[in-house]
Order: structure tokens, then sequence, then C-alpha cells
């Protein structure tokens, strides 16, 4: 189905279009490799062409399964070997373990609506997404020992604050998304802002509200809420569309890389509002 492997490229051009954008404070871009010292910005580019026919995969299985709520089941082996490729591509690092699952979520929830009559509305793609993940945290953290040795980063946030990361954005309907970084988006596409200046706001609203457990994985909350207050701080200087703002970020980015503070939930969720967005755009096009 044409339509279909469309939406599997806006995917993966998001991975593309986030890691590209520049200053990202903390994070890999086409400046500097932020706060990490094994990938670079041509690591995330292999990484993302690797990851390209398991984003056709997901949305291929949401095209071909019948109901939502027993999706889950179908893209999480797709998942599973998304990741083996993402790592098999790195040689073991960790790029987009985080976005391979947003995607997945994302692509089989749009698969799903372009094969039942559905438009491919931001909301109702998010909608869709939130009914596939339903009862996800329960299953995956519900049966979890308060003592338990933490498996993962994800695992190891929950158990010492409650925080659900990628799996609580997802089960919620991705909620500062939809909330706070897509109305932001639109508002400076909508203005002609340049492409990678509207990309880094709304990777500063996104920082300001999200737990985002890899900052939690190196760091502890106080550092977190700094980060937040800090990224709030800059938007109010009116982010990338003024001189102040713009300088306040080449800062963060160099307070954050001394620090040693990676923000990767938040990049991931910056590529996830740009393949909404391109995507909205291109179900407008083809309805008119
Ligand atoms: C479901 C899993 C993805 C769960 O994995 P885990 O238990 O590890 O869960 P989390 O830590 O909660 O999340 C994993 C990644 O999700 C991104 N993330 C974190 N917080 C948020 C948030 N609030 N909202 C959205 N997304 C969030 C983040 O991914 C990005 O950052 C990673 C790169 O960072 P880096 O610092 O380099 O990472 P490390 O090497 O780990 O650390 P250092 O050593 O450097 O300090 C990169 O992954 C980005 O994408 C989190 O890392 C999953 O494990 C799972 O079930 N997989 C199976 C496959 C599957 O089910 N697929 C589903 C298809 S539908
Ligand atoms: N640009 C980036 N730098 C570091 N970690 C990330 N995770 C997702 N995108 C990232």
């Amino acid at each position: 189905m044409r339509g279909v492997d469309h939406i599997a490229a806006l995917a993966v051009e998001a991975l593309l279009v986030e890691v590209a954008a520049t200053p990202k404070p903390g994070l890999v871009d086409r400046a500097n490799n932020g706060a990490h010292d094994d990938m670079d910005f041509f690591t995330f580019q292999a990484s993302a062409a690797a990851l390209a026919p398991y984003f056709a995969e997901f949305a291929r299985a949401g095209a071909g399964h019948e109901h939502l709520d027993t999706l889950l089941a179908q893209l999480r082996p797709i998942g599973c070997r998304a990741e083996a490729a993402m790592y098999a591509r790195t040689g073991g690092v960790n790029t987009h373990k985080g976005a391979v699952f947003s995607f997945g979520v994302l692509l089989g929830a749009a698969g799903w609506l372009m094969a039942h009559g559905g438009r491919l509305t931001a909301d109702a793609v998010l909608d869709a997404a939130r009914t596939i993940c339903t009862g996800l945290c329960r299953a995956d953290y519900g049966a979890l020992a308060k003592d338990a040795v933490p498996a993962t980063k994800g695992q190891a946030a929950y158990l010492a604050y409650g925080l659900t990361g990628v799996r609580g954005e997802a089960e919620a309907g991705f909620p500062l998304v939809r909330a706070y970084a897509l109305p932001l988006y639109r508002a400076r596409r909508a203005a002609h802002t340049p492409l990678n200046d509207a990309l880094v706001d709304v990777l500063l609203v996104l920082m300001a509200h999200n737990m985002d457990t890899n900052i939690l994985g190196r760091h502890d909350l106080a550092m977190l809420h700094r980060v937040q207050g800090d990224a709030a701080r800059i938007l109010t200087l009116g982010g990338m569309g003024t001189a102040a703002g713009r300088a306040a970020v080449e800062a963060f980015d160099a307070q954050l890389i001394a620090a040693w503070v990676s923000p990767g939930g938040s990049a991931d969720l910056v590529a996830v509002t740009h393949f909404l967005y391109e995507m909205e755009q291109s179900d407008m096009l083809r309805s008119m």
C-alpha cells in the first residue's frame, strides 16, 4: 500500500530532521556530540536508515490488523527486531531505542487508521496510540517488586520515582506532544520560522515539561527540575527567535555538556512532533 510507505518515510525523515536541528542542549547535533562520547551525527543517520524497513513493517502491521486493542502484541516483536538492527548498525550504541517504541506505536496507529478509512490527523493517531497502549504500564511495571534490581533505566525511574517514561507517554497518547509541542510547532511553521529554529524551540518546550528518564538515568530529580526550569526560562527570552534566546540556548548546550546531561526522551518527542505535523499536512493535501 503506497500510503503506508509514505508515512514510514515521514517517520525516518523525522529522525533525520531531529538530529540535524542545532543547537540542541546536551544532545547530538551538527555542531557537537552533546553529552555523549559514543555517538555522533553520522551514527544517528546510519541508525535512522537501518530502521527504515522496520518502520514500514510497523505501518503494515497496523494496516493488516483488525482490532487496535490487540495490535501491540503484533508491534513488539517488530520493535525487538528493529532494536537489534539498530544495535548491529551502531556497534551496540543506543541511538533510537525510545524512538523505535514511540514510532512503532504511532506507525501502527496510522497504518490502522488508513486501512479503516480514518483521517490521519494528529488527534486521531494519538487517540489510536492511546488505545493500542491501554494497560501497558500496569502490564510492564505492575509485577515489578519494590526491591527488584532494575533491568533498564525505565524500570529504575519507576522504582525510584514512580515515573513511567516512554511507556507512560504512549499510554496517555503523548500528552506533552499534544498539549505543548504540536501547538508551538504549528505556530512556528505557520509563521515560516526556519525549520531548524522551530525544532529547537519545540525541544525547549518539551524539556520544560518532560519527566525525561534519560536525565534521571544519569542524575536525580533535582537536576531534572533544574533543566526544566532553564528550558522554560529560555523560552520566555523568545527561544531561537531572539538574539538573547539564541545565546541562552548556546550557553545551555555548554552547561548540559559540562554537567553530562542528555535529554534523549525529549529529542524523541521532537521527532514525533515533526512526524505528526507532516503527516497531518499530507493528509490535508490528499483530502483537498
Ligand atoms: C519499551 C522500551 C522502549 C522500554 O525501555 P526502558 O525500560 O529502557 O524504558 P525507558 O527508559 O522509560 O525508555 C527508553 C527510552 O525512551 C526514551 N524516553 C525517555 N523518557 C521519555 C519520555 N518521558 N517520553 C518519551 N520518550 C522517553 C529515551 O530514548 C531516547 O534516548 C536514548 C538515547 O539516550 P542515551 O543517553 O544515549 O541512552 P543510554 O545509552 O541508555 O544511556 P547512557 O549510558 O548514555 O547514559 C535513545 O533510546 C532515544 O530513543 C529512553 O532511552 C523497550 O525497551 C522495549 O520494550 N523494547 C522492545 C521493543 C518494543 O517493544 N518496541 C515496541 C514497538 S511498538
Ligand atoms: N540527538 C540526540 N542526541 C542524543 N540522544 C538522542 N536520542 C534521540 N535523539 C538524540
